[in-house]
């Protein structure tokens, strides 16, 4: 369904509590497959920590986790370890287009049965689980983060834990950090020096009973841009967030101080509040937090900026291949905008078209990051809905500080 909004303006003050990270849900969610004396609290409630929940739960030879990537490499690498279970892993349309041959030929280096059911190098695989004896392997570094996360995972649940060497230039690093902290903090002992990661054996218990998931940041990046376009003095306080993160994407309280919004921890809370800025261009590498890069363009392109931002090879091969998504929706919008493989330069412009129908193309942070733009000009966005993927309550919540949304 097609939702329009018309032109808004948001409450002076207001708030907003979003649910746990989903990057984080997924993994501890695993985790908790492996340990299962951990108690989770603040978990995701997203489409894809829910696919995750239920993949994990079931006894079915078919497991299909539609559109959700990190529950798709994640499982990739659980099921590899189910001893005696025969697991066929598949997910949607996309997620059949979404490489994972460089896991695979990981996981069979270290003994794993994987085969291709349609195409190589693609879901769906089928998983003969058994256990995996040889515990050193290189892939390379350089497509996603999701596939060395995958692998960590697992690692301390085999015989002699893991020793994997990154081949290039390590993309998404906060994101393999966030992997070996949360390890960490269930009392599994890694080390990441340089190019090699190595994660001990653990046969005891987790030296935690639970564990409270931080909200989400990529979610809080829509409350960013909407304050960066409201007046001075706007006012959104989101919880329950940490000043000291695990999550990649709190990198937007250094990045947002560009469009004038300051952020402040008040204990749980992080309140983001619009104050005085007069910068017109912005650039920026985003090798470590691609989520946030639709946010961001839009943002820039709202405001008249202009922008350039790098470091987006992995935006390609996400819930669509968000460079050219990006590009033709903001040139509908009137922007000037153009993409390499890994960039995008967007050039200041000073109208926006009304009533522009923006095209979603299955990916929610395309619904998610172009909504703000109703604080400027009226538009629709096509099948809004998509937003459940990471962020389910994203459009009541919206309504909730002023929105007006015509369903
Ligand atoms: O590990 C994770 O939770 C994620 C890693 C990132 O993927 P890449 O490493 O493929 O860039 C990110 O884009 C994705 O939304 C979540
Ligand atoms: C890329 C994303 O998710 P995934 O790769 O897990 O499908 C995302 O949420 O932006």
């Amino acid at each position: 369904m097609n939702f329009t909004l018309e032109k808004s303006k948001v409450a002076k003050k207001s708030s907003i509590q979003i649910t746990g990270s989903k990057s984080e849900s997924n993994r501890l969610l695993l985790l908790q497959a492996l340990y299962p004396e951990i108690q989770l609290n603040n978990v995701s409630n997203s489409d894809d920590s829910n696919l995750m929940i239920k993949a994990l739960a079931s006894s079915e030879e078919v497991v299909d986790i539609h559109h959700a990537g990190t529950a798709m490499r994640f499982l990739t690498a659980y099921f590899s370890i189910q001893e005696g279970r025969e697991t066929v892993l598949t997910g949607s349309k996309r997620m059949k287009e979404r490489p994972i041959k460089i896991l695979v030929k990981a996981l069979q280096t270290l003994g794993a049965e994987i085969s291709y059911i349609e195409n190589e190098g693609f879901p769906p695989i089928k998983i003969k689980g058994k256990k995996l004896l040889k515990h050193k392997v290189s892939l390379n570094a350089n497509v996603s983060s999701q596939y060395i996360s995958a692998l960590l995972l697992i690692a301390s649940k085999l015989e002699n834990g893991l020793e994997l060497t990154l081949e290039g230039e390590i993309t998404s690093v906060p994101y393999i950090k966030m992997t070996l902290a949360l390890l960490d903090a269930i009392g599994v002992t890694s080390l990441f020096e340089g190019q090699v990661i190595s994660v001990k054996p653990n046969t005891k218990k987790a030296t935690v009973k639970s564990l409270t998931v931080e909200s989400d940041w990529s979610s809080a990046s829509y409350y960013y841009s909407i304050v960066a376009l409201s007046d001075i003095g706007t006012e959104i306080r989101l919880s329950s967030y940490k000043s000291n993160s695990l999550q990649g994407d709190s990198v937007l309280a250094k990045i947002y101080k560009h469009f004038g919004v300051s952020t402040v921890f008040q204990e749980d809370t992080v309140v983001l509040s619009k104050t005085e800025s007069n910068e017109i261009a912005l650039k920026l590498d985003l090798r470590s937090a691609p989520d946030i890069a639709q946010t961001i363009a839009v943002t820039c392109f709202a405001l008249g900026m202009s922008c350039d931002l790098t470091g987006l090879h992995t935006l390609k091969i996400k819930e669509t291949d968000r460079l050219v998504a990006l590009k033709t929706e903001i040139k509908k919008l009137g922007g000037n905008i153009e993409i390499t493989d890994e960039s995008l330069h967007l050039k200041p412009s000073n109208t926006i078209k009304d009533y522009v129908s923006i095209g979603t193309y299955h990916d929610h942070r395309m619904a998610m990051a172009f909504a703000p733009l109703a604080l400027r000009v009226p538009i629709v966005i096509e099948e809004a809905m998509v937003v459940s993927k990471s962020y389910p309550t994203f459009w009541d919540d919206l309504e909730s500080i002023g929105f007006q949304i015509n369903k």
